[in-house]
């Protein structure tokens, strides 16, 4: 090695190497082993180290994070850019710069480290401890207005006083001293043994200024990662009429359709999250999905056993014993069915759709961020009558060469004047069976004798078109189009209220669409009819939509749907995360 090359490198490792070339009664004797200690100090790995090493420490210096969650400003820039992709090619470098998973691991890892993410490590205990002796650790803190953001309990095997619950971001987790399984043995020089969790907190609330624990460490530290799992709630939570919650100044309320940022799931009964966006550091307590199933579960078996709520249901958790109560919708099943005389008619049998094996708790969530030139397809569902064709067809109206709705195919005999791949593509009956078997219809029909349908594949040409592909099927369908590789936007048409419902279409002399020939408006039936299906459709599928639009005032409803059009092209929106991996 050229001296000039060594001497850019540490000096400690350049006199160690020089130390092994005058080798001394010392130094390993044999070859070997010299040789591998040679190659080892001469490694550009170790010296890259040291060197970072002594960038960090080196000065004297300590360096502290600027901020925490860099990962989160990442997010808020994309977003901020994701409009601006066109104003600058500058913006367009950063934001595909800004997206690279390297760049994203390294910001998630400096986040890891700013937030002590790592194994929090006591001294050793010294060796000649005596057997009996314990390790006692001693915490102050400052009495403030914010909720020390623990929870206590007492431990069942040994009767003691316990940390049960750390919250992530509260007082206790930023102090970096107090942990799940801590014993409590003093809280101000009061011995705590042998009182209850409720003396310790009259203690907590008698005492002013500071606060001094003397806490016996926790064997095994739970690990403090701080969990990057967005979800979306599928069911409001309100802690305050949860007898159940171990701490109700601890919840977190929040509203079906909510994304919450999930912190911790070290619980199996109570996780930890803050709503996201929500800059408040610190968490709040959720039920877990497993716990929030067994609700469901146990709700629904009251409801079809009795029809009204009763008993509770106790699952013994940590550390709190937690019950399931709470009433269920009745089942819209018995609603009436459409008369079905609409040319489309869905071919699935009834139980195809009693979707709701399928428990809707939270749906895990990313980020999907625009791209120009490729469409997300937008779903119109909603039911028979309440106005989706109209929608469509304005929408595709404002620009017929950007919106795209496929073309059906039929069996039927075409007609004279009629093109094929105009109005429908005309098939033979025994290929469009075929297809169906095969799957390739993302739903299908029979009217008068022949087939109707619309295919996969004719939406996925509109989207590699560059087009945006508009759909209104069955809602049967939704399950087929919500795919990775389709990643449709689901909006759901909602009627107004029965009298607004009627009041609008009589007043516009609205169409009956369970009619033929569309010649007469809407009877009192059909109203009540549209009004049973949208509420078993919300019933089935509710998880499923992105948007709600309430069809009462077209012009209005029609205003919503452009808006979430043109939201869809430019500001990233949540997916299920498989859907971005
Ligand atoms: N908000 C509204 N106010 C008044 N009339 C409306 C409104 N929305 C739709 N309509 C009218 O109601 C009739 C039925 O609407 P449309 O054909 O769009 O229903 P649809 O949901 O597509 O029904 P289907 O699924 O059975 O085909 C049409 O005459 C339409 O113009």
């Amino acid at each position: 090695m050229a001296n000039g090359t060594r001497e850019k490198w540490d000096p400690a490792l350049t006199r160690l190497l020089d130390t092994l070339q005058h080798p001394s009664t010392d130094l390993p004797s044999s070859e070997e082993e010299l040789g591998f200690l040679s190659r080892l100090l001469r490694s550009k790995e170790l010296h890259a180290l040291v060197n970072a090493h002594n960038a960090i420490l080196g000065d004297g210096r300590r360096y502290f994070p600027v901020l925490s969650t860099s990962s989160e400003v990442l997010s808020d820039v994309l977003e901020e850019l994701v409009s601006r992709q066109r104003v600058a090619d500058e913006a367009e470098e950063l934001f595909a710069l800004l997206q690279r998973p390297h760049l994203q691991g390294l910001l998630y890892s400096h986040d890891a480290v700013a937030q002590k993410d790592y194994y929090p490590h006591l001294p050793d205990i010294p060796c000649d401890i005596e057997e009996e002796e314990e390790t006692i650790k001693i915490v102050q803190l400052v009495k403030s207005n914010e909720p020390l953001g623990a929870t206590i309990k007492t431990d069942e095997a040994t009767g003691k006083i316990v940390i049960a619950r750390v919250m992530h971001g509260g007082a206790a987790d930023r102090s970096g001293l107090i942990h799940v399984g801590d014993e409590v043995v003093e809280v101000n020089n009061i011995n705590v043994e042998g009182r209850t969790p409720n003396d310790v907190l009259t203690i907590l609330q008698n005492s002013e200024g500071t606060i001094t624990f003397k806490l016996v460490p926790a064997n095994g530290k739970s690990g403090a990662r701080e969990s990057k799992v967005r979800v979306r709630a599928h069911f409001d939570y309100d802690s305050s009429t949860d007898p159940y919650i171990p701490c109700k100044e601890a919840g977190l309320d929040f509203k079906k359709g909510d994304v919450l940022h999930i912190v911790s799931q070290d619980d199996a009964y109570w996780w930890q999250a803050r709503r996201e966006g929500d800059r408040n550091m610190r968490a709040g307590l959720i039920p877990s999905r497993a716990l929030q199933e067994r609700r469901i579960i146990h709700d629904r078996s009251q409801v079809s056993k009795n029809g009204e709520e009763i008993g509770l249901c106790s699952v013994s958790a940590s550390p709190a014993v937690i019950s399931c109560g709470g009433t269920f919708p009745a089942s819209p099943r018995c609603a009436t069915k459409p008369r079905k005389t609409k040319k489309i008619i869905y071919d699935a049998t009834e139980n195809d759709d009693f979707d709701r094996e399928h428990i809707a708790t939270y749906e895990e969530v990313a980020k999907l961020y625009p791209r120009p030139g490729i469409h997300r397809p937008i779903v119109l569902i909603g039911a028979p009558g309440v106005g989706r064709n109209e929608l469509k067809r304005r929408l595709i109206d404002t620009d017929a060469d950007k919106y795209k709705t496929p073309t059906p195919y039929t069996s039927r005999p075409m007609k004279p004047g009629e093109e094929d791949g105009k109005e429908y593509f005309f098939i033979s009956r025994e290929q469009m069976e075929e297809d169906i078997e095969a799957g390739k219809f993302i739903e299908y029909g029979e009217y008068k004798g022949n087939l109707y349908g619309t295919s996969s594949e004719s939406v996925k040409e509109i989207v590699i078109a560059g087009k945006v592909c508009i759909l209104n099927p069955h809602y049967q369908a939704l399950k087929m189009l919500r795919t990775p590789q389709l990643r449709p936007y689901i909006i759901y048409i909602k009627p107004p209220s029965i009298e607004v419902l009627k009041e609008t279409r009589n007043a516009c002399h609205a169409r009956s669409t369970f009619d033929v020939h569309n010649s007469r408006g809407f009877t009192e039936e059909e109203f009540n009819d549209i009004m049973k299906s949208a509420s078993r459709i919300e019933f089935l599928y509710d998880h499923f939509f992105d948007e709600s639009i309430v069809n009462a005032d077209l012009a209005l409803a029609f205003n919503q749907l452009l808006n979430a059009a043109n939201r869809l092209e430019s500001e990233p929106l949540w997916v299920p995360a498989s859907w971005v991996q």
